[in-house]
């Protein structure tokens, strides 16, 4: 593709995207909190980045924050983020959607702030990603936009920045919108291919796009509604396709997560069918930093996932610590460089 961009989000204080919307919420929470309203603490429930953000800007304003994770359900690294922030962590015998009903059921009991997406205010701070996009292109408009879906907010805000800079007039049209989901935790995209006429919510399995395994998405109608506003589509990936984007991306120097392997998927398969043209200029939304994930990239690059090629794995090479065989494996090496 000659104009592919990616829009790293992940690159920031708890190296993800719902950075951008937690600061506008929590900031709102501090000052209710000053105006004396009673709001004891802020909650959510999480498949780990929207807990690391929470628990984060919660620490930073001194506001408890309560955290309802998936137990052994999340990467180790997003695990330890509300624990280093002093979150009140409750790891739970449920997967995200079972936590996200317990939050939700808490939250109308007690006054706890609920933070997830659902929250309007997440969204205002997640919109500017949109209009970042916008700017950095000089207010050209990209003709798509990739963005992995889980709990399904997010699309929606890109949607919502899109079309707020359309209604101001500064762009004339919105992108097309792309919701990537995985194939294991695809409720939407089964929506999608059913014509928008049942959706179902489904089971979800275990993917290595942790961050995204959710079968009853909140966000559900709003992501119907951006879609069908953007003459948007839906696209799934595999398992094995996620974690081929993923390191085909990585091998370019990137070091993104396994979610962004799934818009990456999707991206390939619109290009292969020709839907996605190979002048049109594509964003592919990265929505997490790649060290939270790095135990699939280890298992992967170490060959070690059951029913996979891993057929971009780079492993270690073990070799005696003299020169003569440094000096062999090197040779070897070079040389098939050269060949290449
Ligand atoms: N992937 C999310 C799941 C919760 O989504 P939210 O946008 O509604 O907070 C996470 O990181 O927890």
């Amino acid at each position: 593709m000659n104009d592919l961009w990616v829009k790293h989000c992940g690159i920031s204080h708890t190296g993800s995207f719902k950075d951008l919307g937690m600061t506008v919420l929590v900031s709102q929470v501090n000052r209710l909190r000053k105006l004396n309203k009673p709001v004891v603490g802020v909650g959510c429930a999480s498949t780990g980045d929207t807990s690391a953000a929470l628990s984060a800007y919660c620490a930073a304003a001194g506001i408890p924050a309560i955290v309802f994770l998936p137990a052994n359900r999340i990467s180790m690294a997003q695990l330890v983020q509300p624990i280093a922030n002093g979150a009140f962590v409750l790891s739970l015998d449920t997967d995200f959607d079972g936590c996200m009903q317990l939050i939700r059921e808490v939250t109308a009991e007690l006054p706890i702030y609920l933070a997830n997406s659902l929250n309007s205010l997440r969204l205002e701070g997640q919109k500017t990603a949109a209009i970042e996009i916008l700017q950095q292109f000089n207010w050209e408009v990209p003709d798509w936009v990739i963005v992995p879906g889980g709990n399904l907010g997010n699309i929606y805000a890109f949607y919502k920045g899109f079309s707020m800079c359309k209604e101001l007039g500064l762009v004339d049209r919105i992108p097309r919108l792309v919701c990537a989901q995985a194939a294991n935790a695809n409720p939407l995209y089964l929506y999608y291919k059913s014509g928008w006429k049942d959706f179902k919510s489904v089971k979800a399995a275990t993917t290595f796009a942790s961050a995204i395994q959710i079968g009853d998405p909140v966000s559900i109608d709003r992501a119907v509604f951006a879609l069908q506003n953007s003459n948007g589509i839906v696209e799934e990936a595999t398992e094995e396709e996620l974690m081929d984007a993923m390191t085909r991306a990585d091998l370019t120097g990137m070091f993104i997560c396994p979610h962004t392997g799934v818009a990456l998927s999707a991206l390939i398969k619109l290009r292969n069918s020709g839907v996605v043209g190979k002048n049109d200029r594509t964003v592919v939304v990265s929505t997490a930093h790649g060290l939270k994930f790095t135990q699939s990239k280890v298992d992967y690059h170490s060959k070690e996932i059951a029913d996979m090629g891993c057929r971009y794995a780079n492993p270690p090479v073990n070799v005696k610590a003299d020169f003569g065989s440094v000096m062999d494996v090197l040779k070897k090496y070079l040389l098939s460089k050269d060949r290449s």
